[in-house]
């Protein structure tokens, strides 16, 4: 499905379900929660790298609930960032766990990566507009040098929802990707089949 498709997808439900974004957030979240803990048993430790946006908010939210059953967690973001709503609720939240530490994005090159951190990739989700930039770029190409297993939260960052990616342009490598609703059109693009992993 196209990106408008999903977000029309998602008003439907907001405007005929008595649903608020900010629980279609939390559901999504709880979902991958499900996931990680299932499928990352011998894992202790996350790092979870959080856009502005909405998805960022997922990874708020994923924070949060793994923190919550005993996980380890580090959160990285761009704190002075201008927030979505919900992003800014799930935000707020996070930062009153005093077991959790967020750090700004600069400081992952000073991050002690343990060989079984899972990196978790919630920066950009479907409403990716350009390709990634200065230190978006930097970031997710540190990252991708890392290796540590890697999860993406709907989309890896840097994936057009809908649109080829230009040529060279740099895509968070995930191992697996924990996409929300239905697959996403650009998940059938051949050249990109094999940036969303499994
Ligand atoms: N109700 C909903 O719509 C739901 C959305 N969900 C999540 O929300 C995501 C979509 O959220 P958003 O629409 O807020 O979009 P994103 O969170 O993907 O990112 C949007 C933000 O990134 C900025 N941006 C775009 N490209 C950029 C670039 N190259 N460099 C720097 N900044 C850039 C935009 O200006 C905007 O501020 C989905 O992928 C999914 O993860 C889920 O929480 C489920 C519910
Ligand atoms: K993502």
């Amino acid at each position: 499905m196209t990106a408008e498709q999903i977000k029309k997808g998602d008003r439907y439900t907001i405007e005929h379900e008595p649903v608020f974004s900010i629980q279609l957030m939390e559901r999504a979240a709880e979902a991958c929660v499900t996931w990680i803990s299932e499928n990352c048993k011998n894992h202790r430790n996350f790092a979870i790298f959080c856009g502005n946006g909405n998805n960022g908010g997922d990874g708020f939210a994923i924070a949060r609930m793994l923190y919550q059953k005993g996980f380890d967690i580090d959160v990285f973001t761009n704190s002075k960032a201008k927030f979505s709503s919900d992003a800014q609720i799930n935000f707020r939240e996070l930062k009153e766990i005093s077991g959790i530490s967020i750090k700004e994005f600069k400081e992952v090159r000073d991050y002690r990566f343990d060989s079984r951190t899972v990196i978790i990739d919630a920066l950009f989700g479907t409403g990716l507009s350009r390709p990634l930039e200065d230190e978006f770029k930097e970031l997710v190409e540190f990252l991708n040098n890392t290796h540590n297993i890697k999860i993406s939260i709907d989309l890896p960052s840097g994936l057009f929802a809908d649109a080829v990616s230009p040529e060279g342009a740099v895509i968070f490598k995930a191992d697996y990707t924990l996409s929300f609703q239905l697959w996403k059109k650009t998940f059938f693009i051949r050249r990109q089949e094999n940036m969303r992993g499994k």
